[in-house]
């Protein structure tokens, strides 16, 4: 994801939310910041967890290829105790608040997979690449975890690929592979691996060629009602996740979701 605004102008003073990430890591995986105990800055942030910048400022590829990103750190919601889990949760929130209502540009370049929350991180940028790997799925898993989403989750989902879609693919917990995301409208672009970044510059150069004022309003305008429906219930929120997640039976699923990822690598 690219924030215009910082990269455009070279930003010398962002903070580069650099590092190789880890699988999971998700919020912190994504932009690769610690958004538990920092507020997010995202206007000053300007790249993700990839790639840095060459000579003349311009960004150069991750070198972490085939994950986007895993989604949201499994690990913090499992085994922790509920101060924690409101913690983690309200971080969560506030990533997705912040990305969804930036006004500036932001371009995902999907090189990987981007399952649950990197589906939802994408979905809050104003456009999608997605690098044309079968190996690359994106879509909301959760029903596989034995987890809902959370409702700000479908309706973000239900905002780019509409009501039927959502539907089908947040109950079967379906990731789509490339062409399917394309033809959904999921993403908005499928390129070859190595044109991702140059499409994704691409695409912001489109959308900054439009006046600030004008786009920012009309972003806000698209995207209000859905972020001030979260707004609105946060804490609800917050505390529907809680006693959620502490459940025995949701724990149990987690870890055993956990435990096969873990022997699938192996
Ligand atoms: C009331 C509402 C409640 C619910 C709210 C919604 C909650 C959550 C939304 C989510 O985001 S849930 C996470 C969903 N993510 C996934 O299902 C993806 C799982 N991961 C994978 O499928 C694969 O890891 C991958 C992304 C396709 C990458 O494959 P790769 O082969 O490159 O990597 P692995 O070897 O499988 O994994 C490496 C390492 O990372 C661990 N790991 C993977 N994903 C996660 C994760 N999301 N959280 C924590 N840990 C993860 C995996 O176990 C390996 O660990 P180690 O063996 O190295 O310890």
């Amino acid at each position: 994801v690219w924030a215009a605004k910082a990269w455009r102008e070279g930003d010398p003073g962002g903070t580069r939310a650099g590092r190789r990430p880890r699988a999971g890591s998700v919020p912190t995986g994504f932009l690769d910041v610690d958004v538990t105990s920092a507020p997010l800055a995202l206007e000053c942030l300007y790249t993700p967890w990839a790639p840095g910048t060459d000579s003349d400022g311009a960004p150069t590829p991750q070198d972490c290829p085939r994950v986007f990103s895993a989604g949201l750190d499994l690990t913090e919601m499992c085994g922790r105790n509920p101060a924690h889990y409101a913690e983690y949760w309200k971080a969560v929130q506030e990533l997705w608040l912040r990305t969804y209502l930036s006004s500036l540009v932001l371009v995902a370049a999907i090189n990987g997979a981007c399952p649950a929350g990197g589906c939802i991180i994408a979905l809050a940028c104003d456009c999608r690449v997605l690098a044309d790997n079968p190996k690359y799925h994106i879509g909301l898993n959760e029903t596989l975890l034995g987890i809902t989403a959370p409702f700000w989750f479908k309706d973000a989902y239900v905002n780019t690929i509409g009501h039927r879609a959502s539907e089908q693919a947040l109950q079967l917990g379906y990731l789509f592979p490339p062409s399917e995301a394309l033809q959904v409208g999921l993403v908005d672009q499928v390129v070859p691996e190595d044109q991702v970044l140059s499409t994704a510059l691409s695409e912001m150069a489109r959308w900054l060629a439009v006046p600030d004022h004008a786009r920012q309003l009309t972003k806000n305008m698209m995207r209000k009602a859905t972020a001030d429906r979260l707004l609105r219930q946060r804490d609800a929120d917050i505390q529907n996740f809680v006693s959620f997640i502490c459940r025995d039976s949701i724990q149990k699923s987690l870890q055993v979701y956990l435990e096969k990822l873990r022997q699938r690598k192996g």
